[in-house]
């Protein structure tokens, strides 16, 4: 027994033996000999994350940042700034102050607009009078033609006399010939000589104080009143005026957060009141504001309710007359939607006998056939059409042309 235990235990010892060199040998054979460059070896990628119970990678070598010195973005740094310095792409500038398109040559730039509706007054119009043979029912159809386009009776047949009396001089007519005749005899009914420019001169009072010029802005709510003032303030800034705007529409609480809106795209403040408040002492305060401000041009939006015409006298009359404590208003601009047709003239006629009114705005021009609305306004005023609104655009309002207007009418 004892040497069966000992035969074992020298078997074992042999084993090991053997395996021991064996093992040896193999990791001498992996180790270069010295002085020789090691082969290239492909690295392994190293591990993505540290394994259960492995140690975290140390940290770098550079130093911790305690909170004392971590920069702060200066007072007032917006988001954008700080996100930016983070390397992450920056979110969509804020809107800041707007530069509106310069006013001059609106009207040639929104022309399409006016003839796309307009179509059927200056076309049809060509197209009839190119008939071979003009009779007594196409003269008519011509009168129903201008009649529809709100051109107004009166006109209508001053017109139509007009064109008769020049076609039959003219004997034979070619397309050209007619287009040229009915430009004209259009433009004399709009008028070339009249003075269409918004006043905003300001002055000097007697005791020397330098005063802006002052606008107020009438009409009936929904007209596009406070839109126009707005576009208005855009107008004479882009002239390189000032403006400060006066929410004097108190009775439609939303008014004024609108037209303060306009007023911050480009930069004009806006002076307003408390709700309901009264809308004469907004306007004065806007005055005020805008000779303290020595701003170039105050624009006061007004109310507009017809409730009454002694309510509305009341209203626009004390407002007028409290702004004129400050010196004369400069333009008493009334506007107007061109696509309420009659009911524009009759509203039109009310504000005139409440109030001087020295110009027209005719809205929504974009959005109507009734063109001819500016002739039978103007008659009917004996004041100019001076801007048009040719859609909802911030620069879509034109300071008015007779020319590029009869010629968006009648089209190339
Ligand atoms: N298509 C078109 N829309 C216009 C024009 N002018 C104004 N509008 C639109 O008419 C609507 C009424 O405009 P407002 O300026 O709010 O009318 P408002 O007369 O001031 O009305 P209140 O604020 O209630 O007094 C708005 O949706 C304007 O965008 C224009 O020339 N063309």
């Amino acid at each position: 027994m004892d040497i069966v235990i000992l035969a074992v235990v020298i078997a074992v010892v042999a084993v090991a033996a053997v395996s021991g060199l064996v093992v040896t040998a193999t990791r001498r054979k992996k180790t270069p000999p010295p002085g020789r460059p090691a082969p290239p070896t492909v690295t392994a990628p190293p591990p993505s994350e540290p394994r259960v119970g492995e140690e975290a990678e140390p940290p770098g070598d550079e130093g911790r940042r305690t909170i004392e010195e971590v920069d702060l973005p200066p007072a007032g740094a917006t988001d954008a700034a700080v996100v930016e310095e983070a390397g992450a792409p920056a979110p969509p500038e804020v809107p800041g102050i707007e530069t509106p398109e310069p006013a001059a040559g609106r009207l040639v730039r929104l022309r399409e607009r006016l003839s796309r509706s307009q179509n059927t007054l200056g076309r049809g119009l060509l197209t009839l009078l190119s008939r071979d043979h003009l009779d007594e029912d196409t003269w008519e159809e011509i009168e129903d033609t201008l009649l529809t386009a709100d051109v107004g009776v009166a006109p209508t047949q001053e017109l139509v006399e007009r064109l008769r009396e020049r076609v039959r001089v003219l004997g034979t007519r070619t397309t050209a010939e007619l287009r040229a005749l009915l430009r004209e005899e259009l433009l004399a009914l709009v008028g070339t000589d009249l003075d269409r420019t918004v006043h905003t001169e300001g002055g000097v009072s007697a005791e020397g104080v330098v005063r802006p010029g002052v606008v107020l802005v009438v009409g009936v709510n929904g007209t596009g009143k406070t839109t126009t003032t707005g576009k208005l303030a855009r107008v004479l800034v882009a002239d390189g005026k000032s403006v400060v705007l006066g929410a004097a529409d108190t009775f439609r609480a939303a008014a004024a957060d609108q037209l303060q809106t306009w007023g911050e795209r480009v930069g004009a403040r806006t002076v307003r009141g408390p709700e309901a408040g009264d809308p004469a002492s907004v306007a004065f305060d806007a005055v005020k504001e805008g000779i303290a401000a020595s701003a170039d041009v105050v624009l006061v939006d007004t109310a507009g309710r017809l409730h009454t015409k002694a309510g509305l006298m009341d209203e626009l009359g004390k407002v007028k007359r409290v702004v004129e404590k400050h010196g004369p208003v400069d333009e008493v601009l009334l506007v107007l939607d061109a696509t309420t047709g009659q009911n524009g003239l009759i509203q039109a006629r009310v504000f005139a006998e409440v109030v001087d009114v020295t110009g027209i705005v005719l809205t929504k021009l974009d959005g109507t056939a009734k063109g001819g609305i500016v002739i039978a306004v103007q008659r009917e005023l004996k004041v100019p059409v001076k801007l048009v609104g040719l859609g909802e655009g911030a620069d879509d309002l034109a300071p008015f042309e007779p020319e590029a207007f009869v010629d968006a009418l009648i089209g190339d």
